[in-house]
């Protein structure tokens, strides 16, 4: 199986493997080999690619070195287990204890620091990366080249790119900078996840500004426990990795944060915490946007607006207006930038087939976003509110039961379905959630229904809705496929619910 890997460069000039042996401090090969790119997959590799072999949770890169080879890998990096089957190949080999730690500042030796000429905002929060990004973007294209990365797409410019995860691989984030580079691309705003953070994909990057968000239990089958997580996020707020935080004085871990960061700070609040920097004033909170005033430290009064519904969209309008003000940009014109940003995809998106209730498709799929989502959705509905939700499988097992809790109280109807079962049994998964569910005093509790089918959960939902109700379809947002014991069908929220509706109106 091949894959084509993110768009790389054009013009590279060649690093000799003897100059990337001496920055990593290895023993240098006998061979003299020219590199012209870098990669961690073997699939991906093109001729002139140092192939980075690494050990992972399942498998070793040194299994896949002949597919690297074949495909024009002129020289190998490894560790000393893999070491062996690369020197098999007839490659010079270059031998480091954690090749995964190095190979970012390879990626950018190689391509030529191509971070160093962009202006780099970086996210990170367990919800509100992707809308902060989208955000943060439309404000830095009122006066400049964009590019974006994150979790539903990559866009350079124009262009758009799907993502195969919210943080490229650091071989790929280097290339994808890279080609930002050669098209004109001033600035960046980028989602950092914890993963990202851990794994070392973004090694090599030292970002302008790095936003927090805020911090709910999540990823627990990757972090040990929340001060493991907070950890995690907490190495963006170090010199190593940015110059200046952006911090949500809301939120409890963003408060320890702000304590405990080792470059400067300052702080935001959406909800009047008396020792916030900024903070935002006079909400107005519409149907589908909110309004709001943003006072600054200096006395500065910036008229802003939430292109999207709910007390959590200020919060992340908050964060991408003050990120912009501390990146130099003029916050007004940042503030109006963001304003026009048309929708995020799959973030409280709209379906509209014609029917007398709103519809909406949402990510949702954490328990904290899912409480926020309905309680926001609960403030603009005049009618019932009805929800489809589900877990995945293969996936933090602790979140099911509190998702069904938060659905069968936060709601009218909760519709627990299928989302990504993986490897597991659908039934099983909602089992957990369904026993959250019932763990909510009847009083407190909407109906709650069952079905494995998730286009069926759908038709329930649609088929329950009347004039004034709101239909919300939560966990997948823009996601595209449905994946059933490691098959992944076709399956887009907006399409089935558009037709759902369209089904029920004659
Ligand atoms: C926990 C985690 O993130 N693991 C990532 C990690 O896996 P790993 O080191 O265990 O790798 P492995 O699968 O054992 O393979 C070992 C090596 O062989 C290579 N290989 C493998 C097969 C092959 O044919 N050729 C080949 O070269 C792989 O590229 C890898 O370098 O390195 C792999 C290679 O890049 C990633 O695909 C993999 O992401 C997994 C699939 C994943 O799903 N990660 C998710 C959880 C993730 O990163 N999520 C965060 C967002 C979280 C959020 O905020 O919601 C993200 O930033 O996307
Ligand atoms: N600041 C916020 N606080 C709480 N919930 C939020 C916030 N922002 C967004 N959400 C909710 O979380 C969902 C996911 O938002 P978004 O994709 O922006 O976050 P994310 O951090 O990128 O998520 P993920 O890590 O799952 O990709 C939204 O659809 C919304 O329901």
């Amino acid at each position: 199986m091949t894959y084509p890997g993110p768009p790389r460069p054009v013009q590279v000039s060649a690093t000799p493997l003897a100059e990337l042996a001496d920055q990593l401090g290895a023993a240098a090969p006998d061979a003299a080999a020219e590199i012209t790119g870098i990669t961690h997959d073997s699939r991906a590799v093109r001729p002139g690619d140092l192939y980075a072999a690494l050990p992972g949770a399942r498998l070793h890169g040194a299994d896949f070195v002949t597919q690297a080879a074949g495909l024009g890998a002129v020289a190998v990096l490894t560790d000393p287990t893999g070491a062996e089957r690369a020197a098999a190949t007839g490659l010079p080999v270059l031998v480091v204890d954690d090749p995964r730690a190095r190979m970012g500042e390879l990626a950018a030796t190689i391509y030529g620091h191509p971070g160093r000429g962009l202006l780099q905002i970086g996210i990170t929060g367990t919800s509100g990366k992707t809308t902060t990004a989208y955000l943060v973007e439309g404000g830095l294209k009122t006066t400049r080249d964009t590019g974006l990365i994150g979790t539903v797409e990559m866009r350079i410019g124009e262009e758009r790119i799907k993502s195969e995860r919210t943080t490229p691989e650091a071989t790929d984030l280097q290339a994808l900078f890279a080609v930002m580079r050669e098209r004109g691309v001033e600035a960046v705003a980028m989602e950092v996840s914890s993963h990202a953070l851990v794994l070392g994909r973004v090694d090599g990057c030292v970002f302008d500004i790095a936003v927090f968000n805020n911090l709910s239990p999540e990823h627990m089958e990757f972090h040990s426990d929340m001060e493991d997580y907070f950890r995690a996020k907490a190495q963006l707020f170090t010199p190593k990795r940015s110059r200046l935080g952006v911090i949500n004085a809301d939120d409890e871990y963003g408060r320890r944060l702000a304590r405990e960061a080792t470059v400067p700070v300052v702080t935001f609040s959406a909800e009047g915490h008396p020792d916030a920097d900024w903070r935002a004033e006079d909400v107005q909170v519409g149907p589908m946007d909110s309004t709001f005033t943003v006072v600054g430290p200096e006395g500065e009064r910036i008229h802003a607006k939430s292109p999207l519904p709910g007390p959590f969209n200020v919060a992340n309008t908050l964060a991408a207006v003050v990120a912009l003000a501390a990146a130099g940009l003029d916050p007004q014109v940042a503030a109006d930038g963001i304003a026009a940003v048309p929708g995020v995809p799959g973030r409280l998106e709209r379906v509209d087939a014609g029917q007398p209730y709103l519809a909406v498709v949402d990510y949702a799929h954490k328990t904290d976003a899912v409480e926020s989502v309905l309680k926001a959705l609960r403030k603009v509905t005049k009618g019932r509110l009805h929800v489809v939700l589900g877990c995945g499988g293969d996936r933090d097992r602790t979140k099911r039961a509190p998702m069904g809790a938060a659905a069968a109280r936060l709601s009218d109807t909760a519709v627990l379905t299928s989302d990504n079962p993986r490897s597991e049994d659908p039934l099983a998964i909602l089992a957990t959630m369904l026993q959250g569910a019932a763990s909510v005093p009847a009083h407190e509790r909407g109906e709650v229904l069952l079905f494995e089918d998730r286009a069926a959960a759908i038709e329930a939902a649609v088929g329950r809705a009347q004039p004034g109700d709101t239909v919300l379809v939560a966990g997948k947002g823009h996601e595209q496929g449905q994946d059933i014991a490691g098959v992944v069908r076709p399956f887009d929220d907006r399409q089935v619910l558009r037709e759902a509706i369209q089904k029920t109106q004659g």
